[in-house]
């Protein structure tokens, strides 16, 4: 870990005269509005994953998938991973509303052909936008196009003035601009370094001994609890009433600790607990939006898609043996059922745009940490000049996080009060400069505004569902974040799940 790089150094002597070297050759030739970015190598071995900094800010984005085996890195070290920080702005473009994802693909498309790449090392490093919507498109009451949910912007895709990544090993820094910029870009990439780092920070955070003081303690939510339940059953309702038939129901905790909360040290545990997840950490304005998620939502590499279709959760709930007896209820009709609902929504959504979509795989048990989910792969071949966009404005919502049929669930969930803050069940994900790219559904997640913590989660009501043991699910989802709230403050997060503590 000694080897952790110093952000506020990386940009110091050499680097810097190099990086201004590699500039100006590019510069001349480049369109004037178009955008540049240049790659460099930092070498392999480092075990770096990029967490030396302080998350709470404007515009720091951090992703990681720590079991990836690099299989687009040509150098493969040994060492597995995808570790991403992405740094500041050099384009951003925002969007809301019902064609707030096609807005997106055009702004794309405008930019792809004037983002000129210096990758004079071969690192193979393709430089990546950053893309970050909310669940919902927010047609009503929109502002603006930029419509925000809770600060962070509807939809963006963001080109960061730095990519830090570390893929299988070997770590690249990539730094871009606006042409129009020119070499006065070396001096804002530096003091953005400066800033991202954290002074007071040992490298590769392990949690501060002076946290373990703190205590964290979950607001009561008696109301909020209450509400939940009613809604379910009203949901249950709706469904027997032949309307809708399954509807994905939201609800959200507070809790507070008695010192900061360090977003960086949640990312860090959330990492080493859920390796085989997505974990992602969005800085906005002295709030930190972060979570460690199990779905995909769809992946394009080289005309080739993929898409997850996730549902159904089980967790342990007996002590003899929790596990057996999870998978048990995982195979339950209720379960099976909400889960093929998703795939047939996933295929349909898929088809129009696929030349070829293959036989979804079968359903299999997605062992997490606690939970278990059943999963079914769906893959396809694009259709000629289909883009990341296109394929999300299709599949999302999901019925994992929607409903089903999806607009009468929407409808329902508006009319019935469902809010989602930050980007809760939207998604996550990058774009690369040839096109490829791919979302994950922000799910098991967290807002972090100084001591304060808001953990959201939902769970899919189908017909059977028992609104107690759904209310119980998304107490078991919000352990995810409160049980790794617990590790980096080291000591014991109050009243939060593990145990079920219902108010009916
Ligand atoms: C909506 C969530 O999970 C979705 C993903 C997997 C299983 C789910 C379920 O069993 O209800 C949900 O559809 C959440 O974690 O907040």
């Amino acid at each position: 870990m000694s080897e952790c790089m110093n952000l506020a150094e990386l940009l110091d002597g050499p680097r810097s005269a190099l990086l201004r070297r590699r500039l100006r050759a590019r510069l001349a030739a480049a369109a004037a509005r178009g955008l540049l970015s240049v790659t460099l190598d930092l070498g392999a071995g480092k075990d770096e994953r990029w967490l030396d900094v302080d998350l709470a800010q404007a515009q720091l984005n951090w992703w990681a998938r720590p079991t990836e085996a690099g299989r687009d890195s040509p150098q493969r070290t040994g060492a597995g991973g995808d570790f991403r920080l992405a740094i500041g702005s050099a384009m951003s473009f925002t969007s809301a509303g019902a064609a707030r994802f096609s807005a997106l693909q055009a702004a794309f498309s405008g930019l792809a052909p004037v983002w000129e790449h210096d990758d004079w090392q071969h690192t193979g490093f393709v430089p990546a936008a950053h893309i970050g919507f909310a669940f919902a498109e927010n047609t009503e009451n929109t502002r603006n196009a930029a419509d925000s949910a809770d600060d962070l912007p509807n939809a963006r895709l963001l080109v960061p003035a730095i990519l830090l990544a570390n893929r299988a090993g070997r770590c690249t820094a990539t730094f871009s601009c606006a042409v129009r910029e020119g070499e006065s870009a070396i001096e804002r990439w530096r003091s953005a370094l400066r800033a991202a780092q954290s002074p007071e920070r040992a490298p590769e955070r392990t949690p501060a001994p002076a946290a373990a003081a703190s205590v964290v303690r979950r607001r009561s939510a008696a109301l909020a609890d209450r509400a939940f339940l009613a809604r379910a059953r009203a949901a249950l309702a709706a469904i027997a009433g032949g309307g809708v038939d399954k509807l994905v129901l939201a609800r959200s905790v507070y809790v507070d600790s008695s010192k900061r909360i360090d977003p960086a040290a949640l990312l860090a545990a959330l990492a080493d607990r859920h390796p085989e997840c997505t974990i992602y950490g969005v800085g906005e304005r002295e709030q930190c939006f972060l979570g460690a998620t199990p779905e995909r939502l769809v992946s394009l590499r080289h005309g080739l898609v993929e898409a997850d279709a996730l549902a159904g959760t089980a967790w342990p709930v007996a002590a003899a043996n929790p596990r057996a007896a999870s998978v048990l209820a995982l195979q339950h009709d209720k379960n099976t059922h909400e889960q093929q609902l998703v795939v047939d929504a996933v295929r349909a959504a898929l088809l129009p745009l696929c030349a070829v979509l293959a036989s979804p795989t079968p359903a299999e048990v997605l062992q997490l940490r606690e939970l278990q989910h059943l999963r079914t792969r769906v893959r396809g071949h694009v259709r000629p000049g289909v883009g990341l966009f296109d394929l999300i404005a299709c599949l999302h919502p999901t019925p994992a996080v929607g409903g089903v049929p999806s607009g009468a669930a929407r409808h329902w969930l508006r009319s019935h009060g469902d809010r989602r803050g930050a980007w809760y069940s939207g998604g996550i994900g990058w774009i690369d400069r040839d096109g490829d790219g791919e979302a994950v559904v922000a799910l098991r997640c967290a807002r972090i505004k100084g001591s304060e913590a808001e953990l959201f989660a939902g769970a899919g009501i189908v017909a059977g569902s028992d609104p107690a043991q759904e209310f119980a699910e998304t107490e078991a989802k919000m352990a995810v974040i409160a049980e790794a709230l617990r590790q980096p403050l080291g000591q014991a997060l109050r009243g939060v799940p593990g145990q079920v503590s219902r108010s009916a």
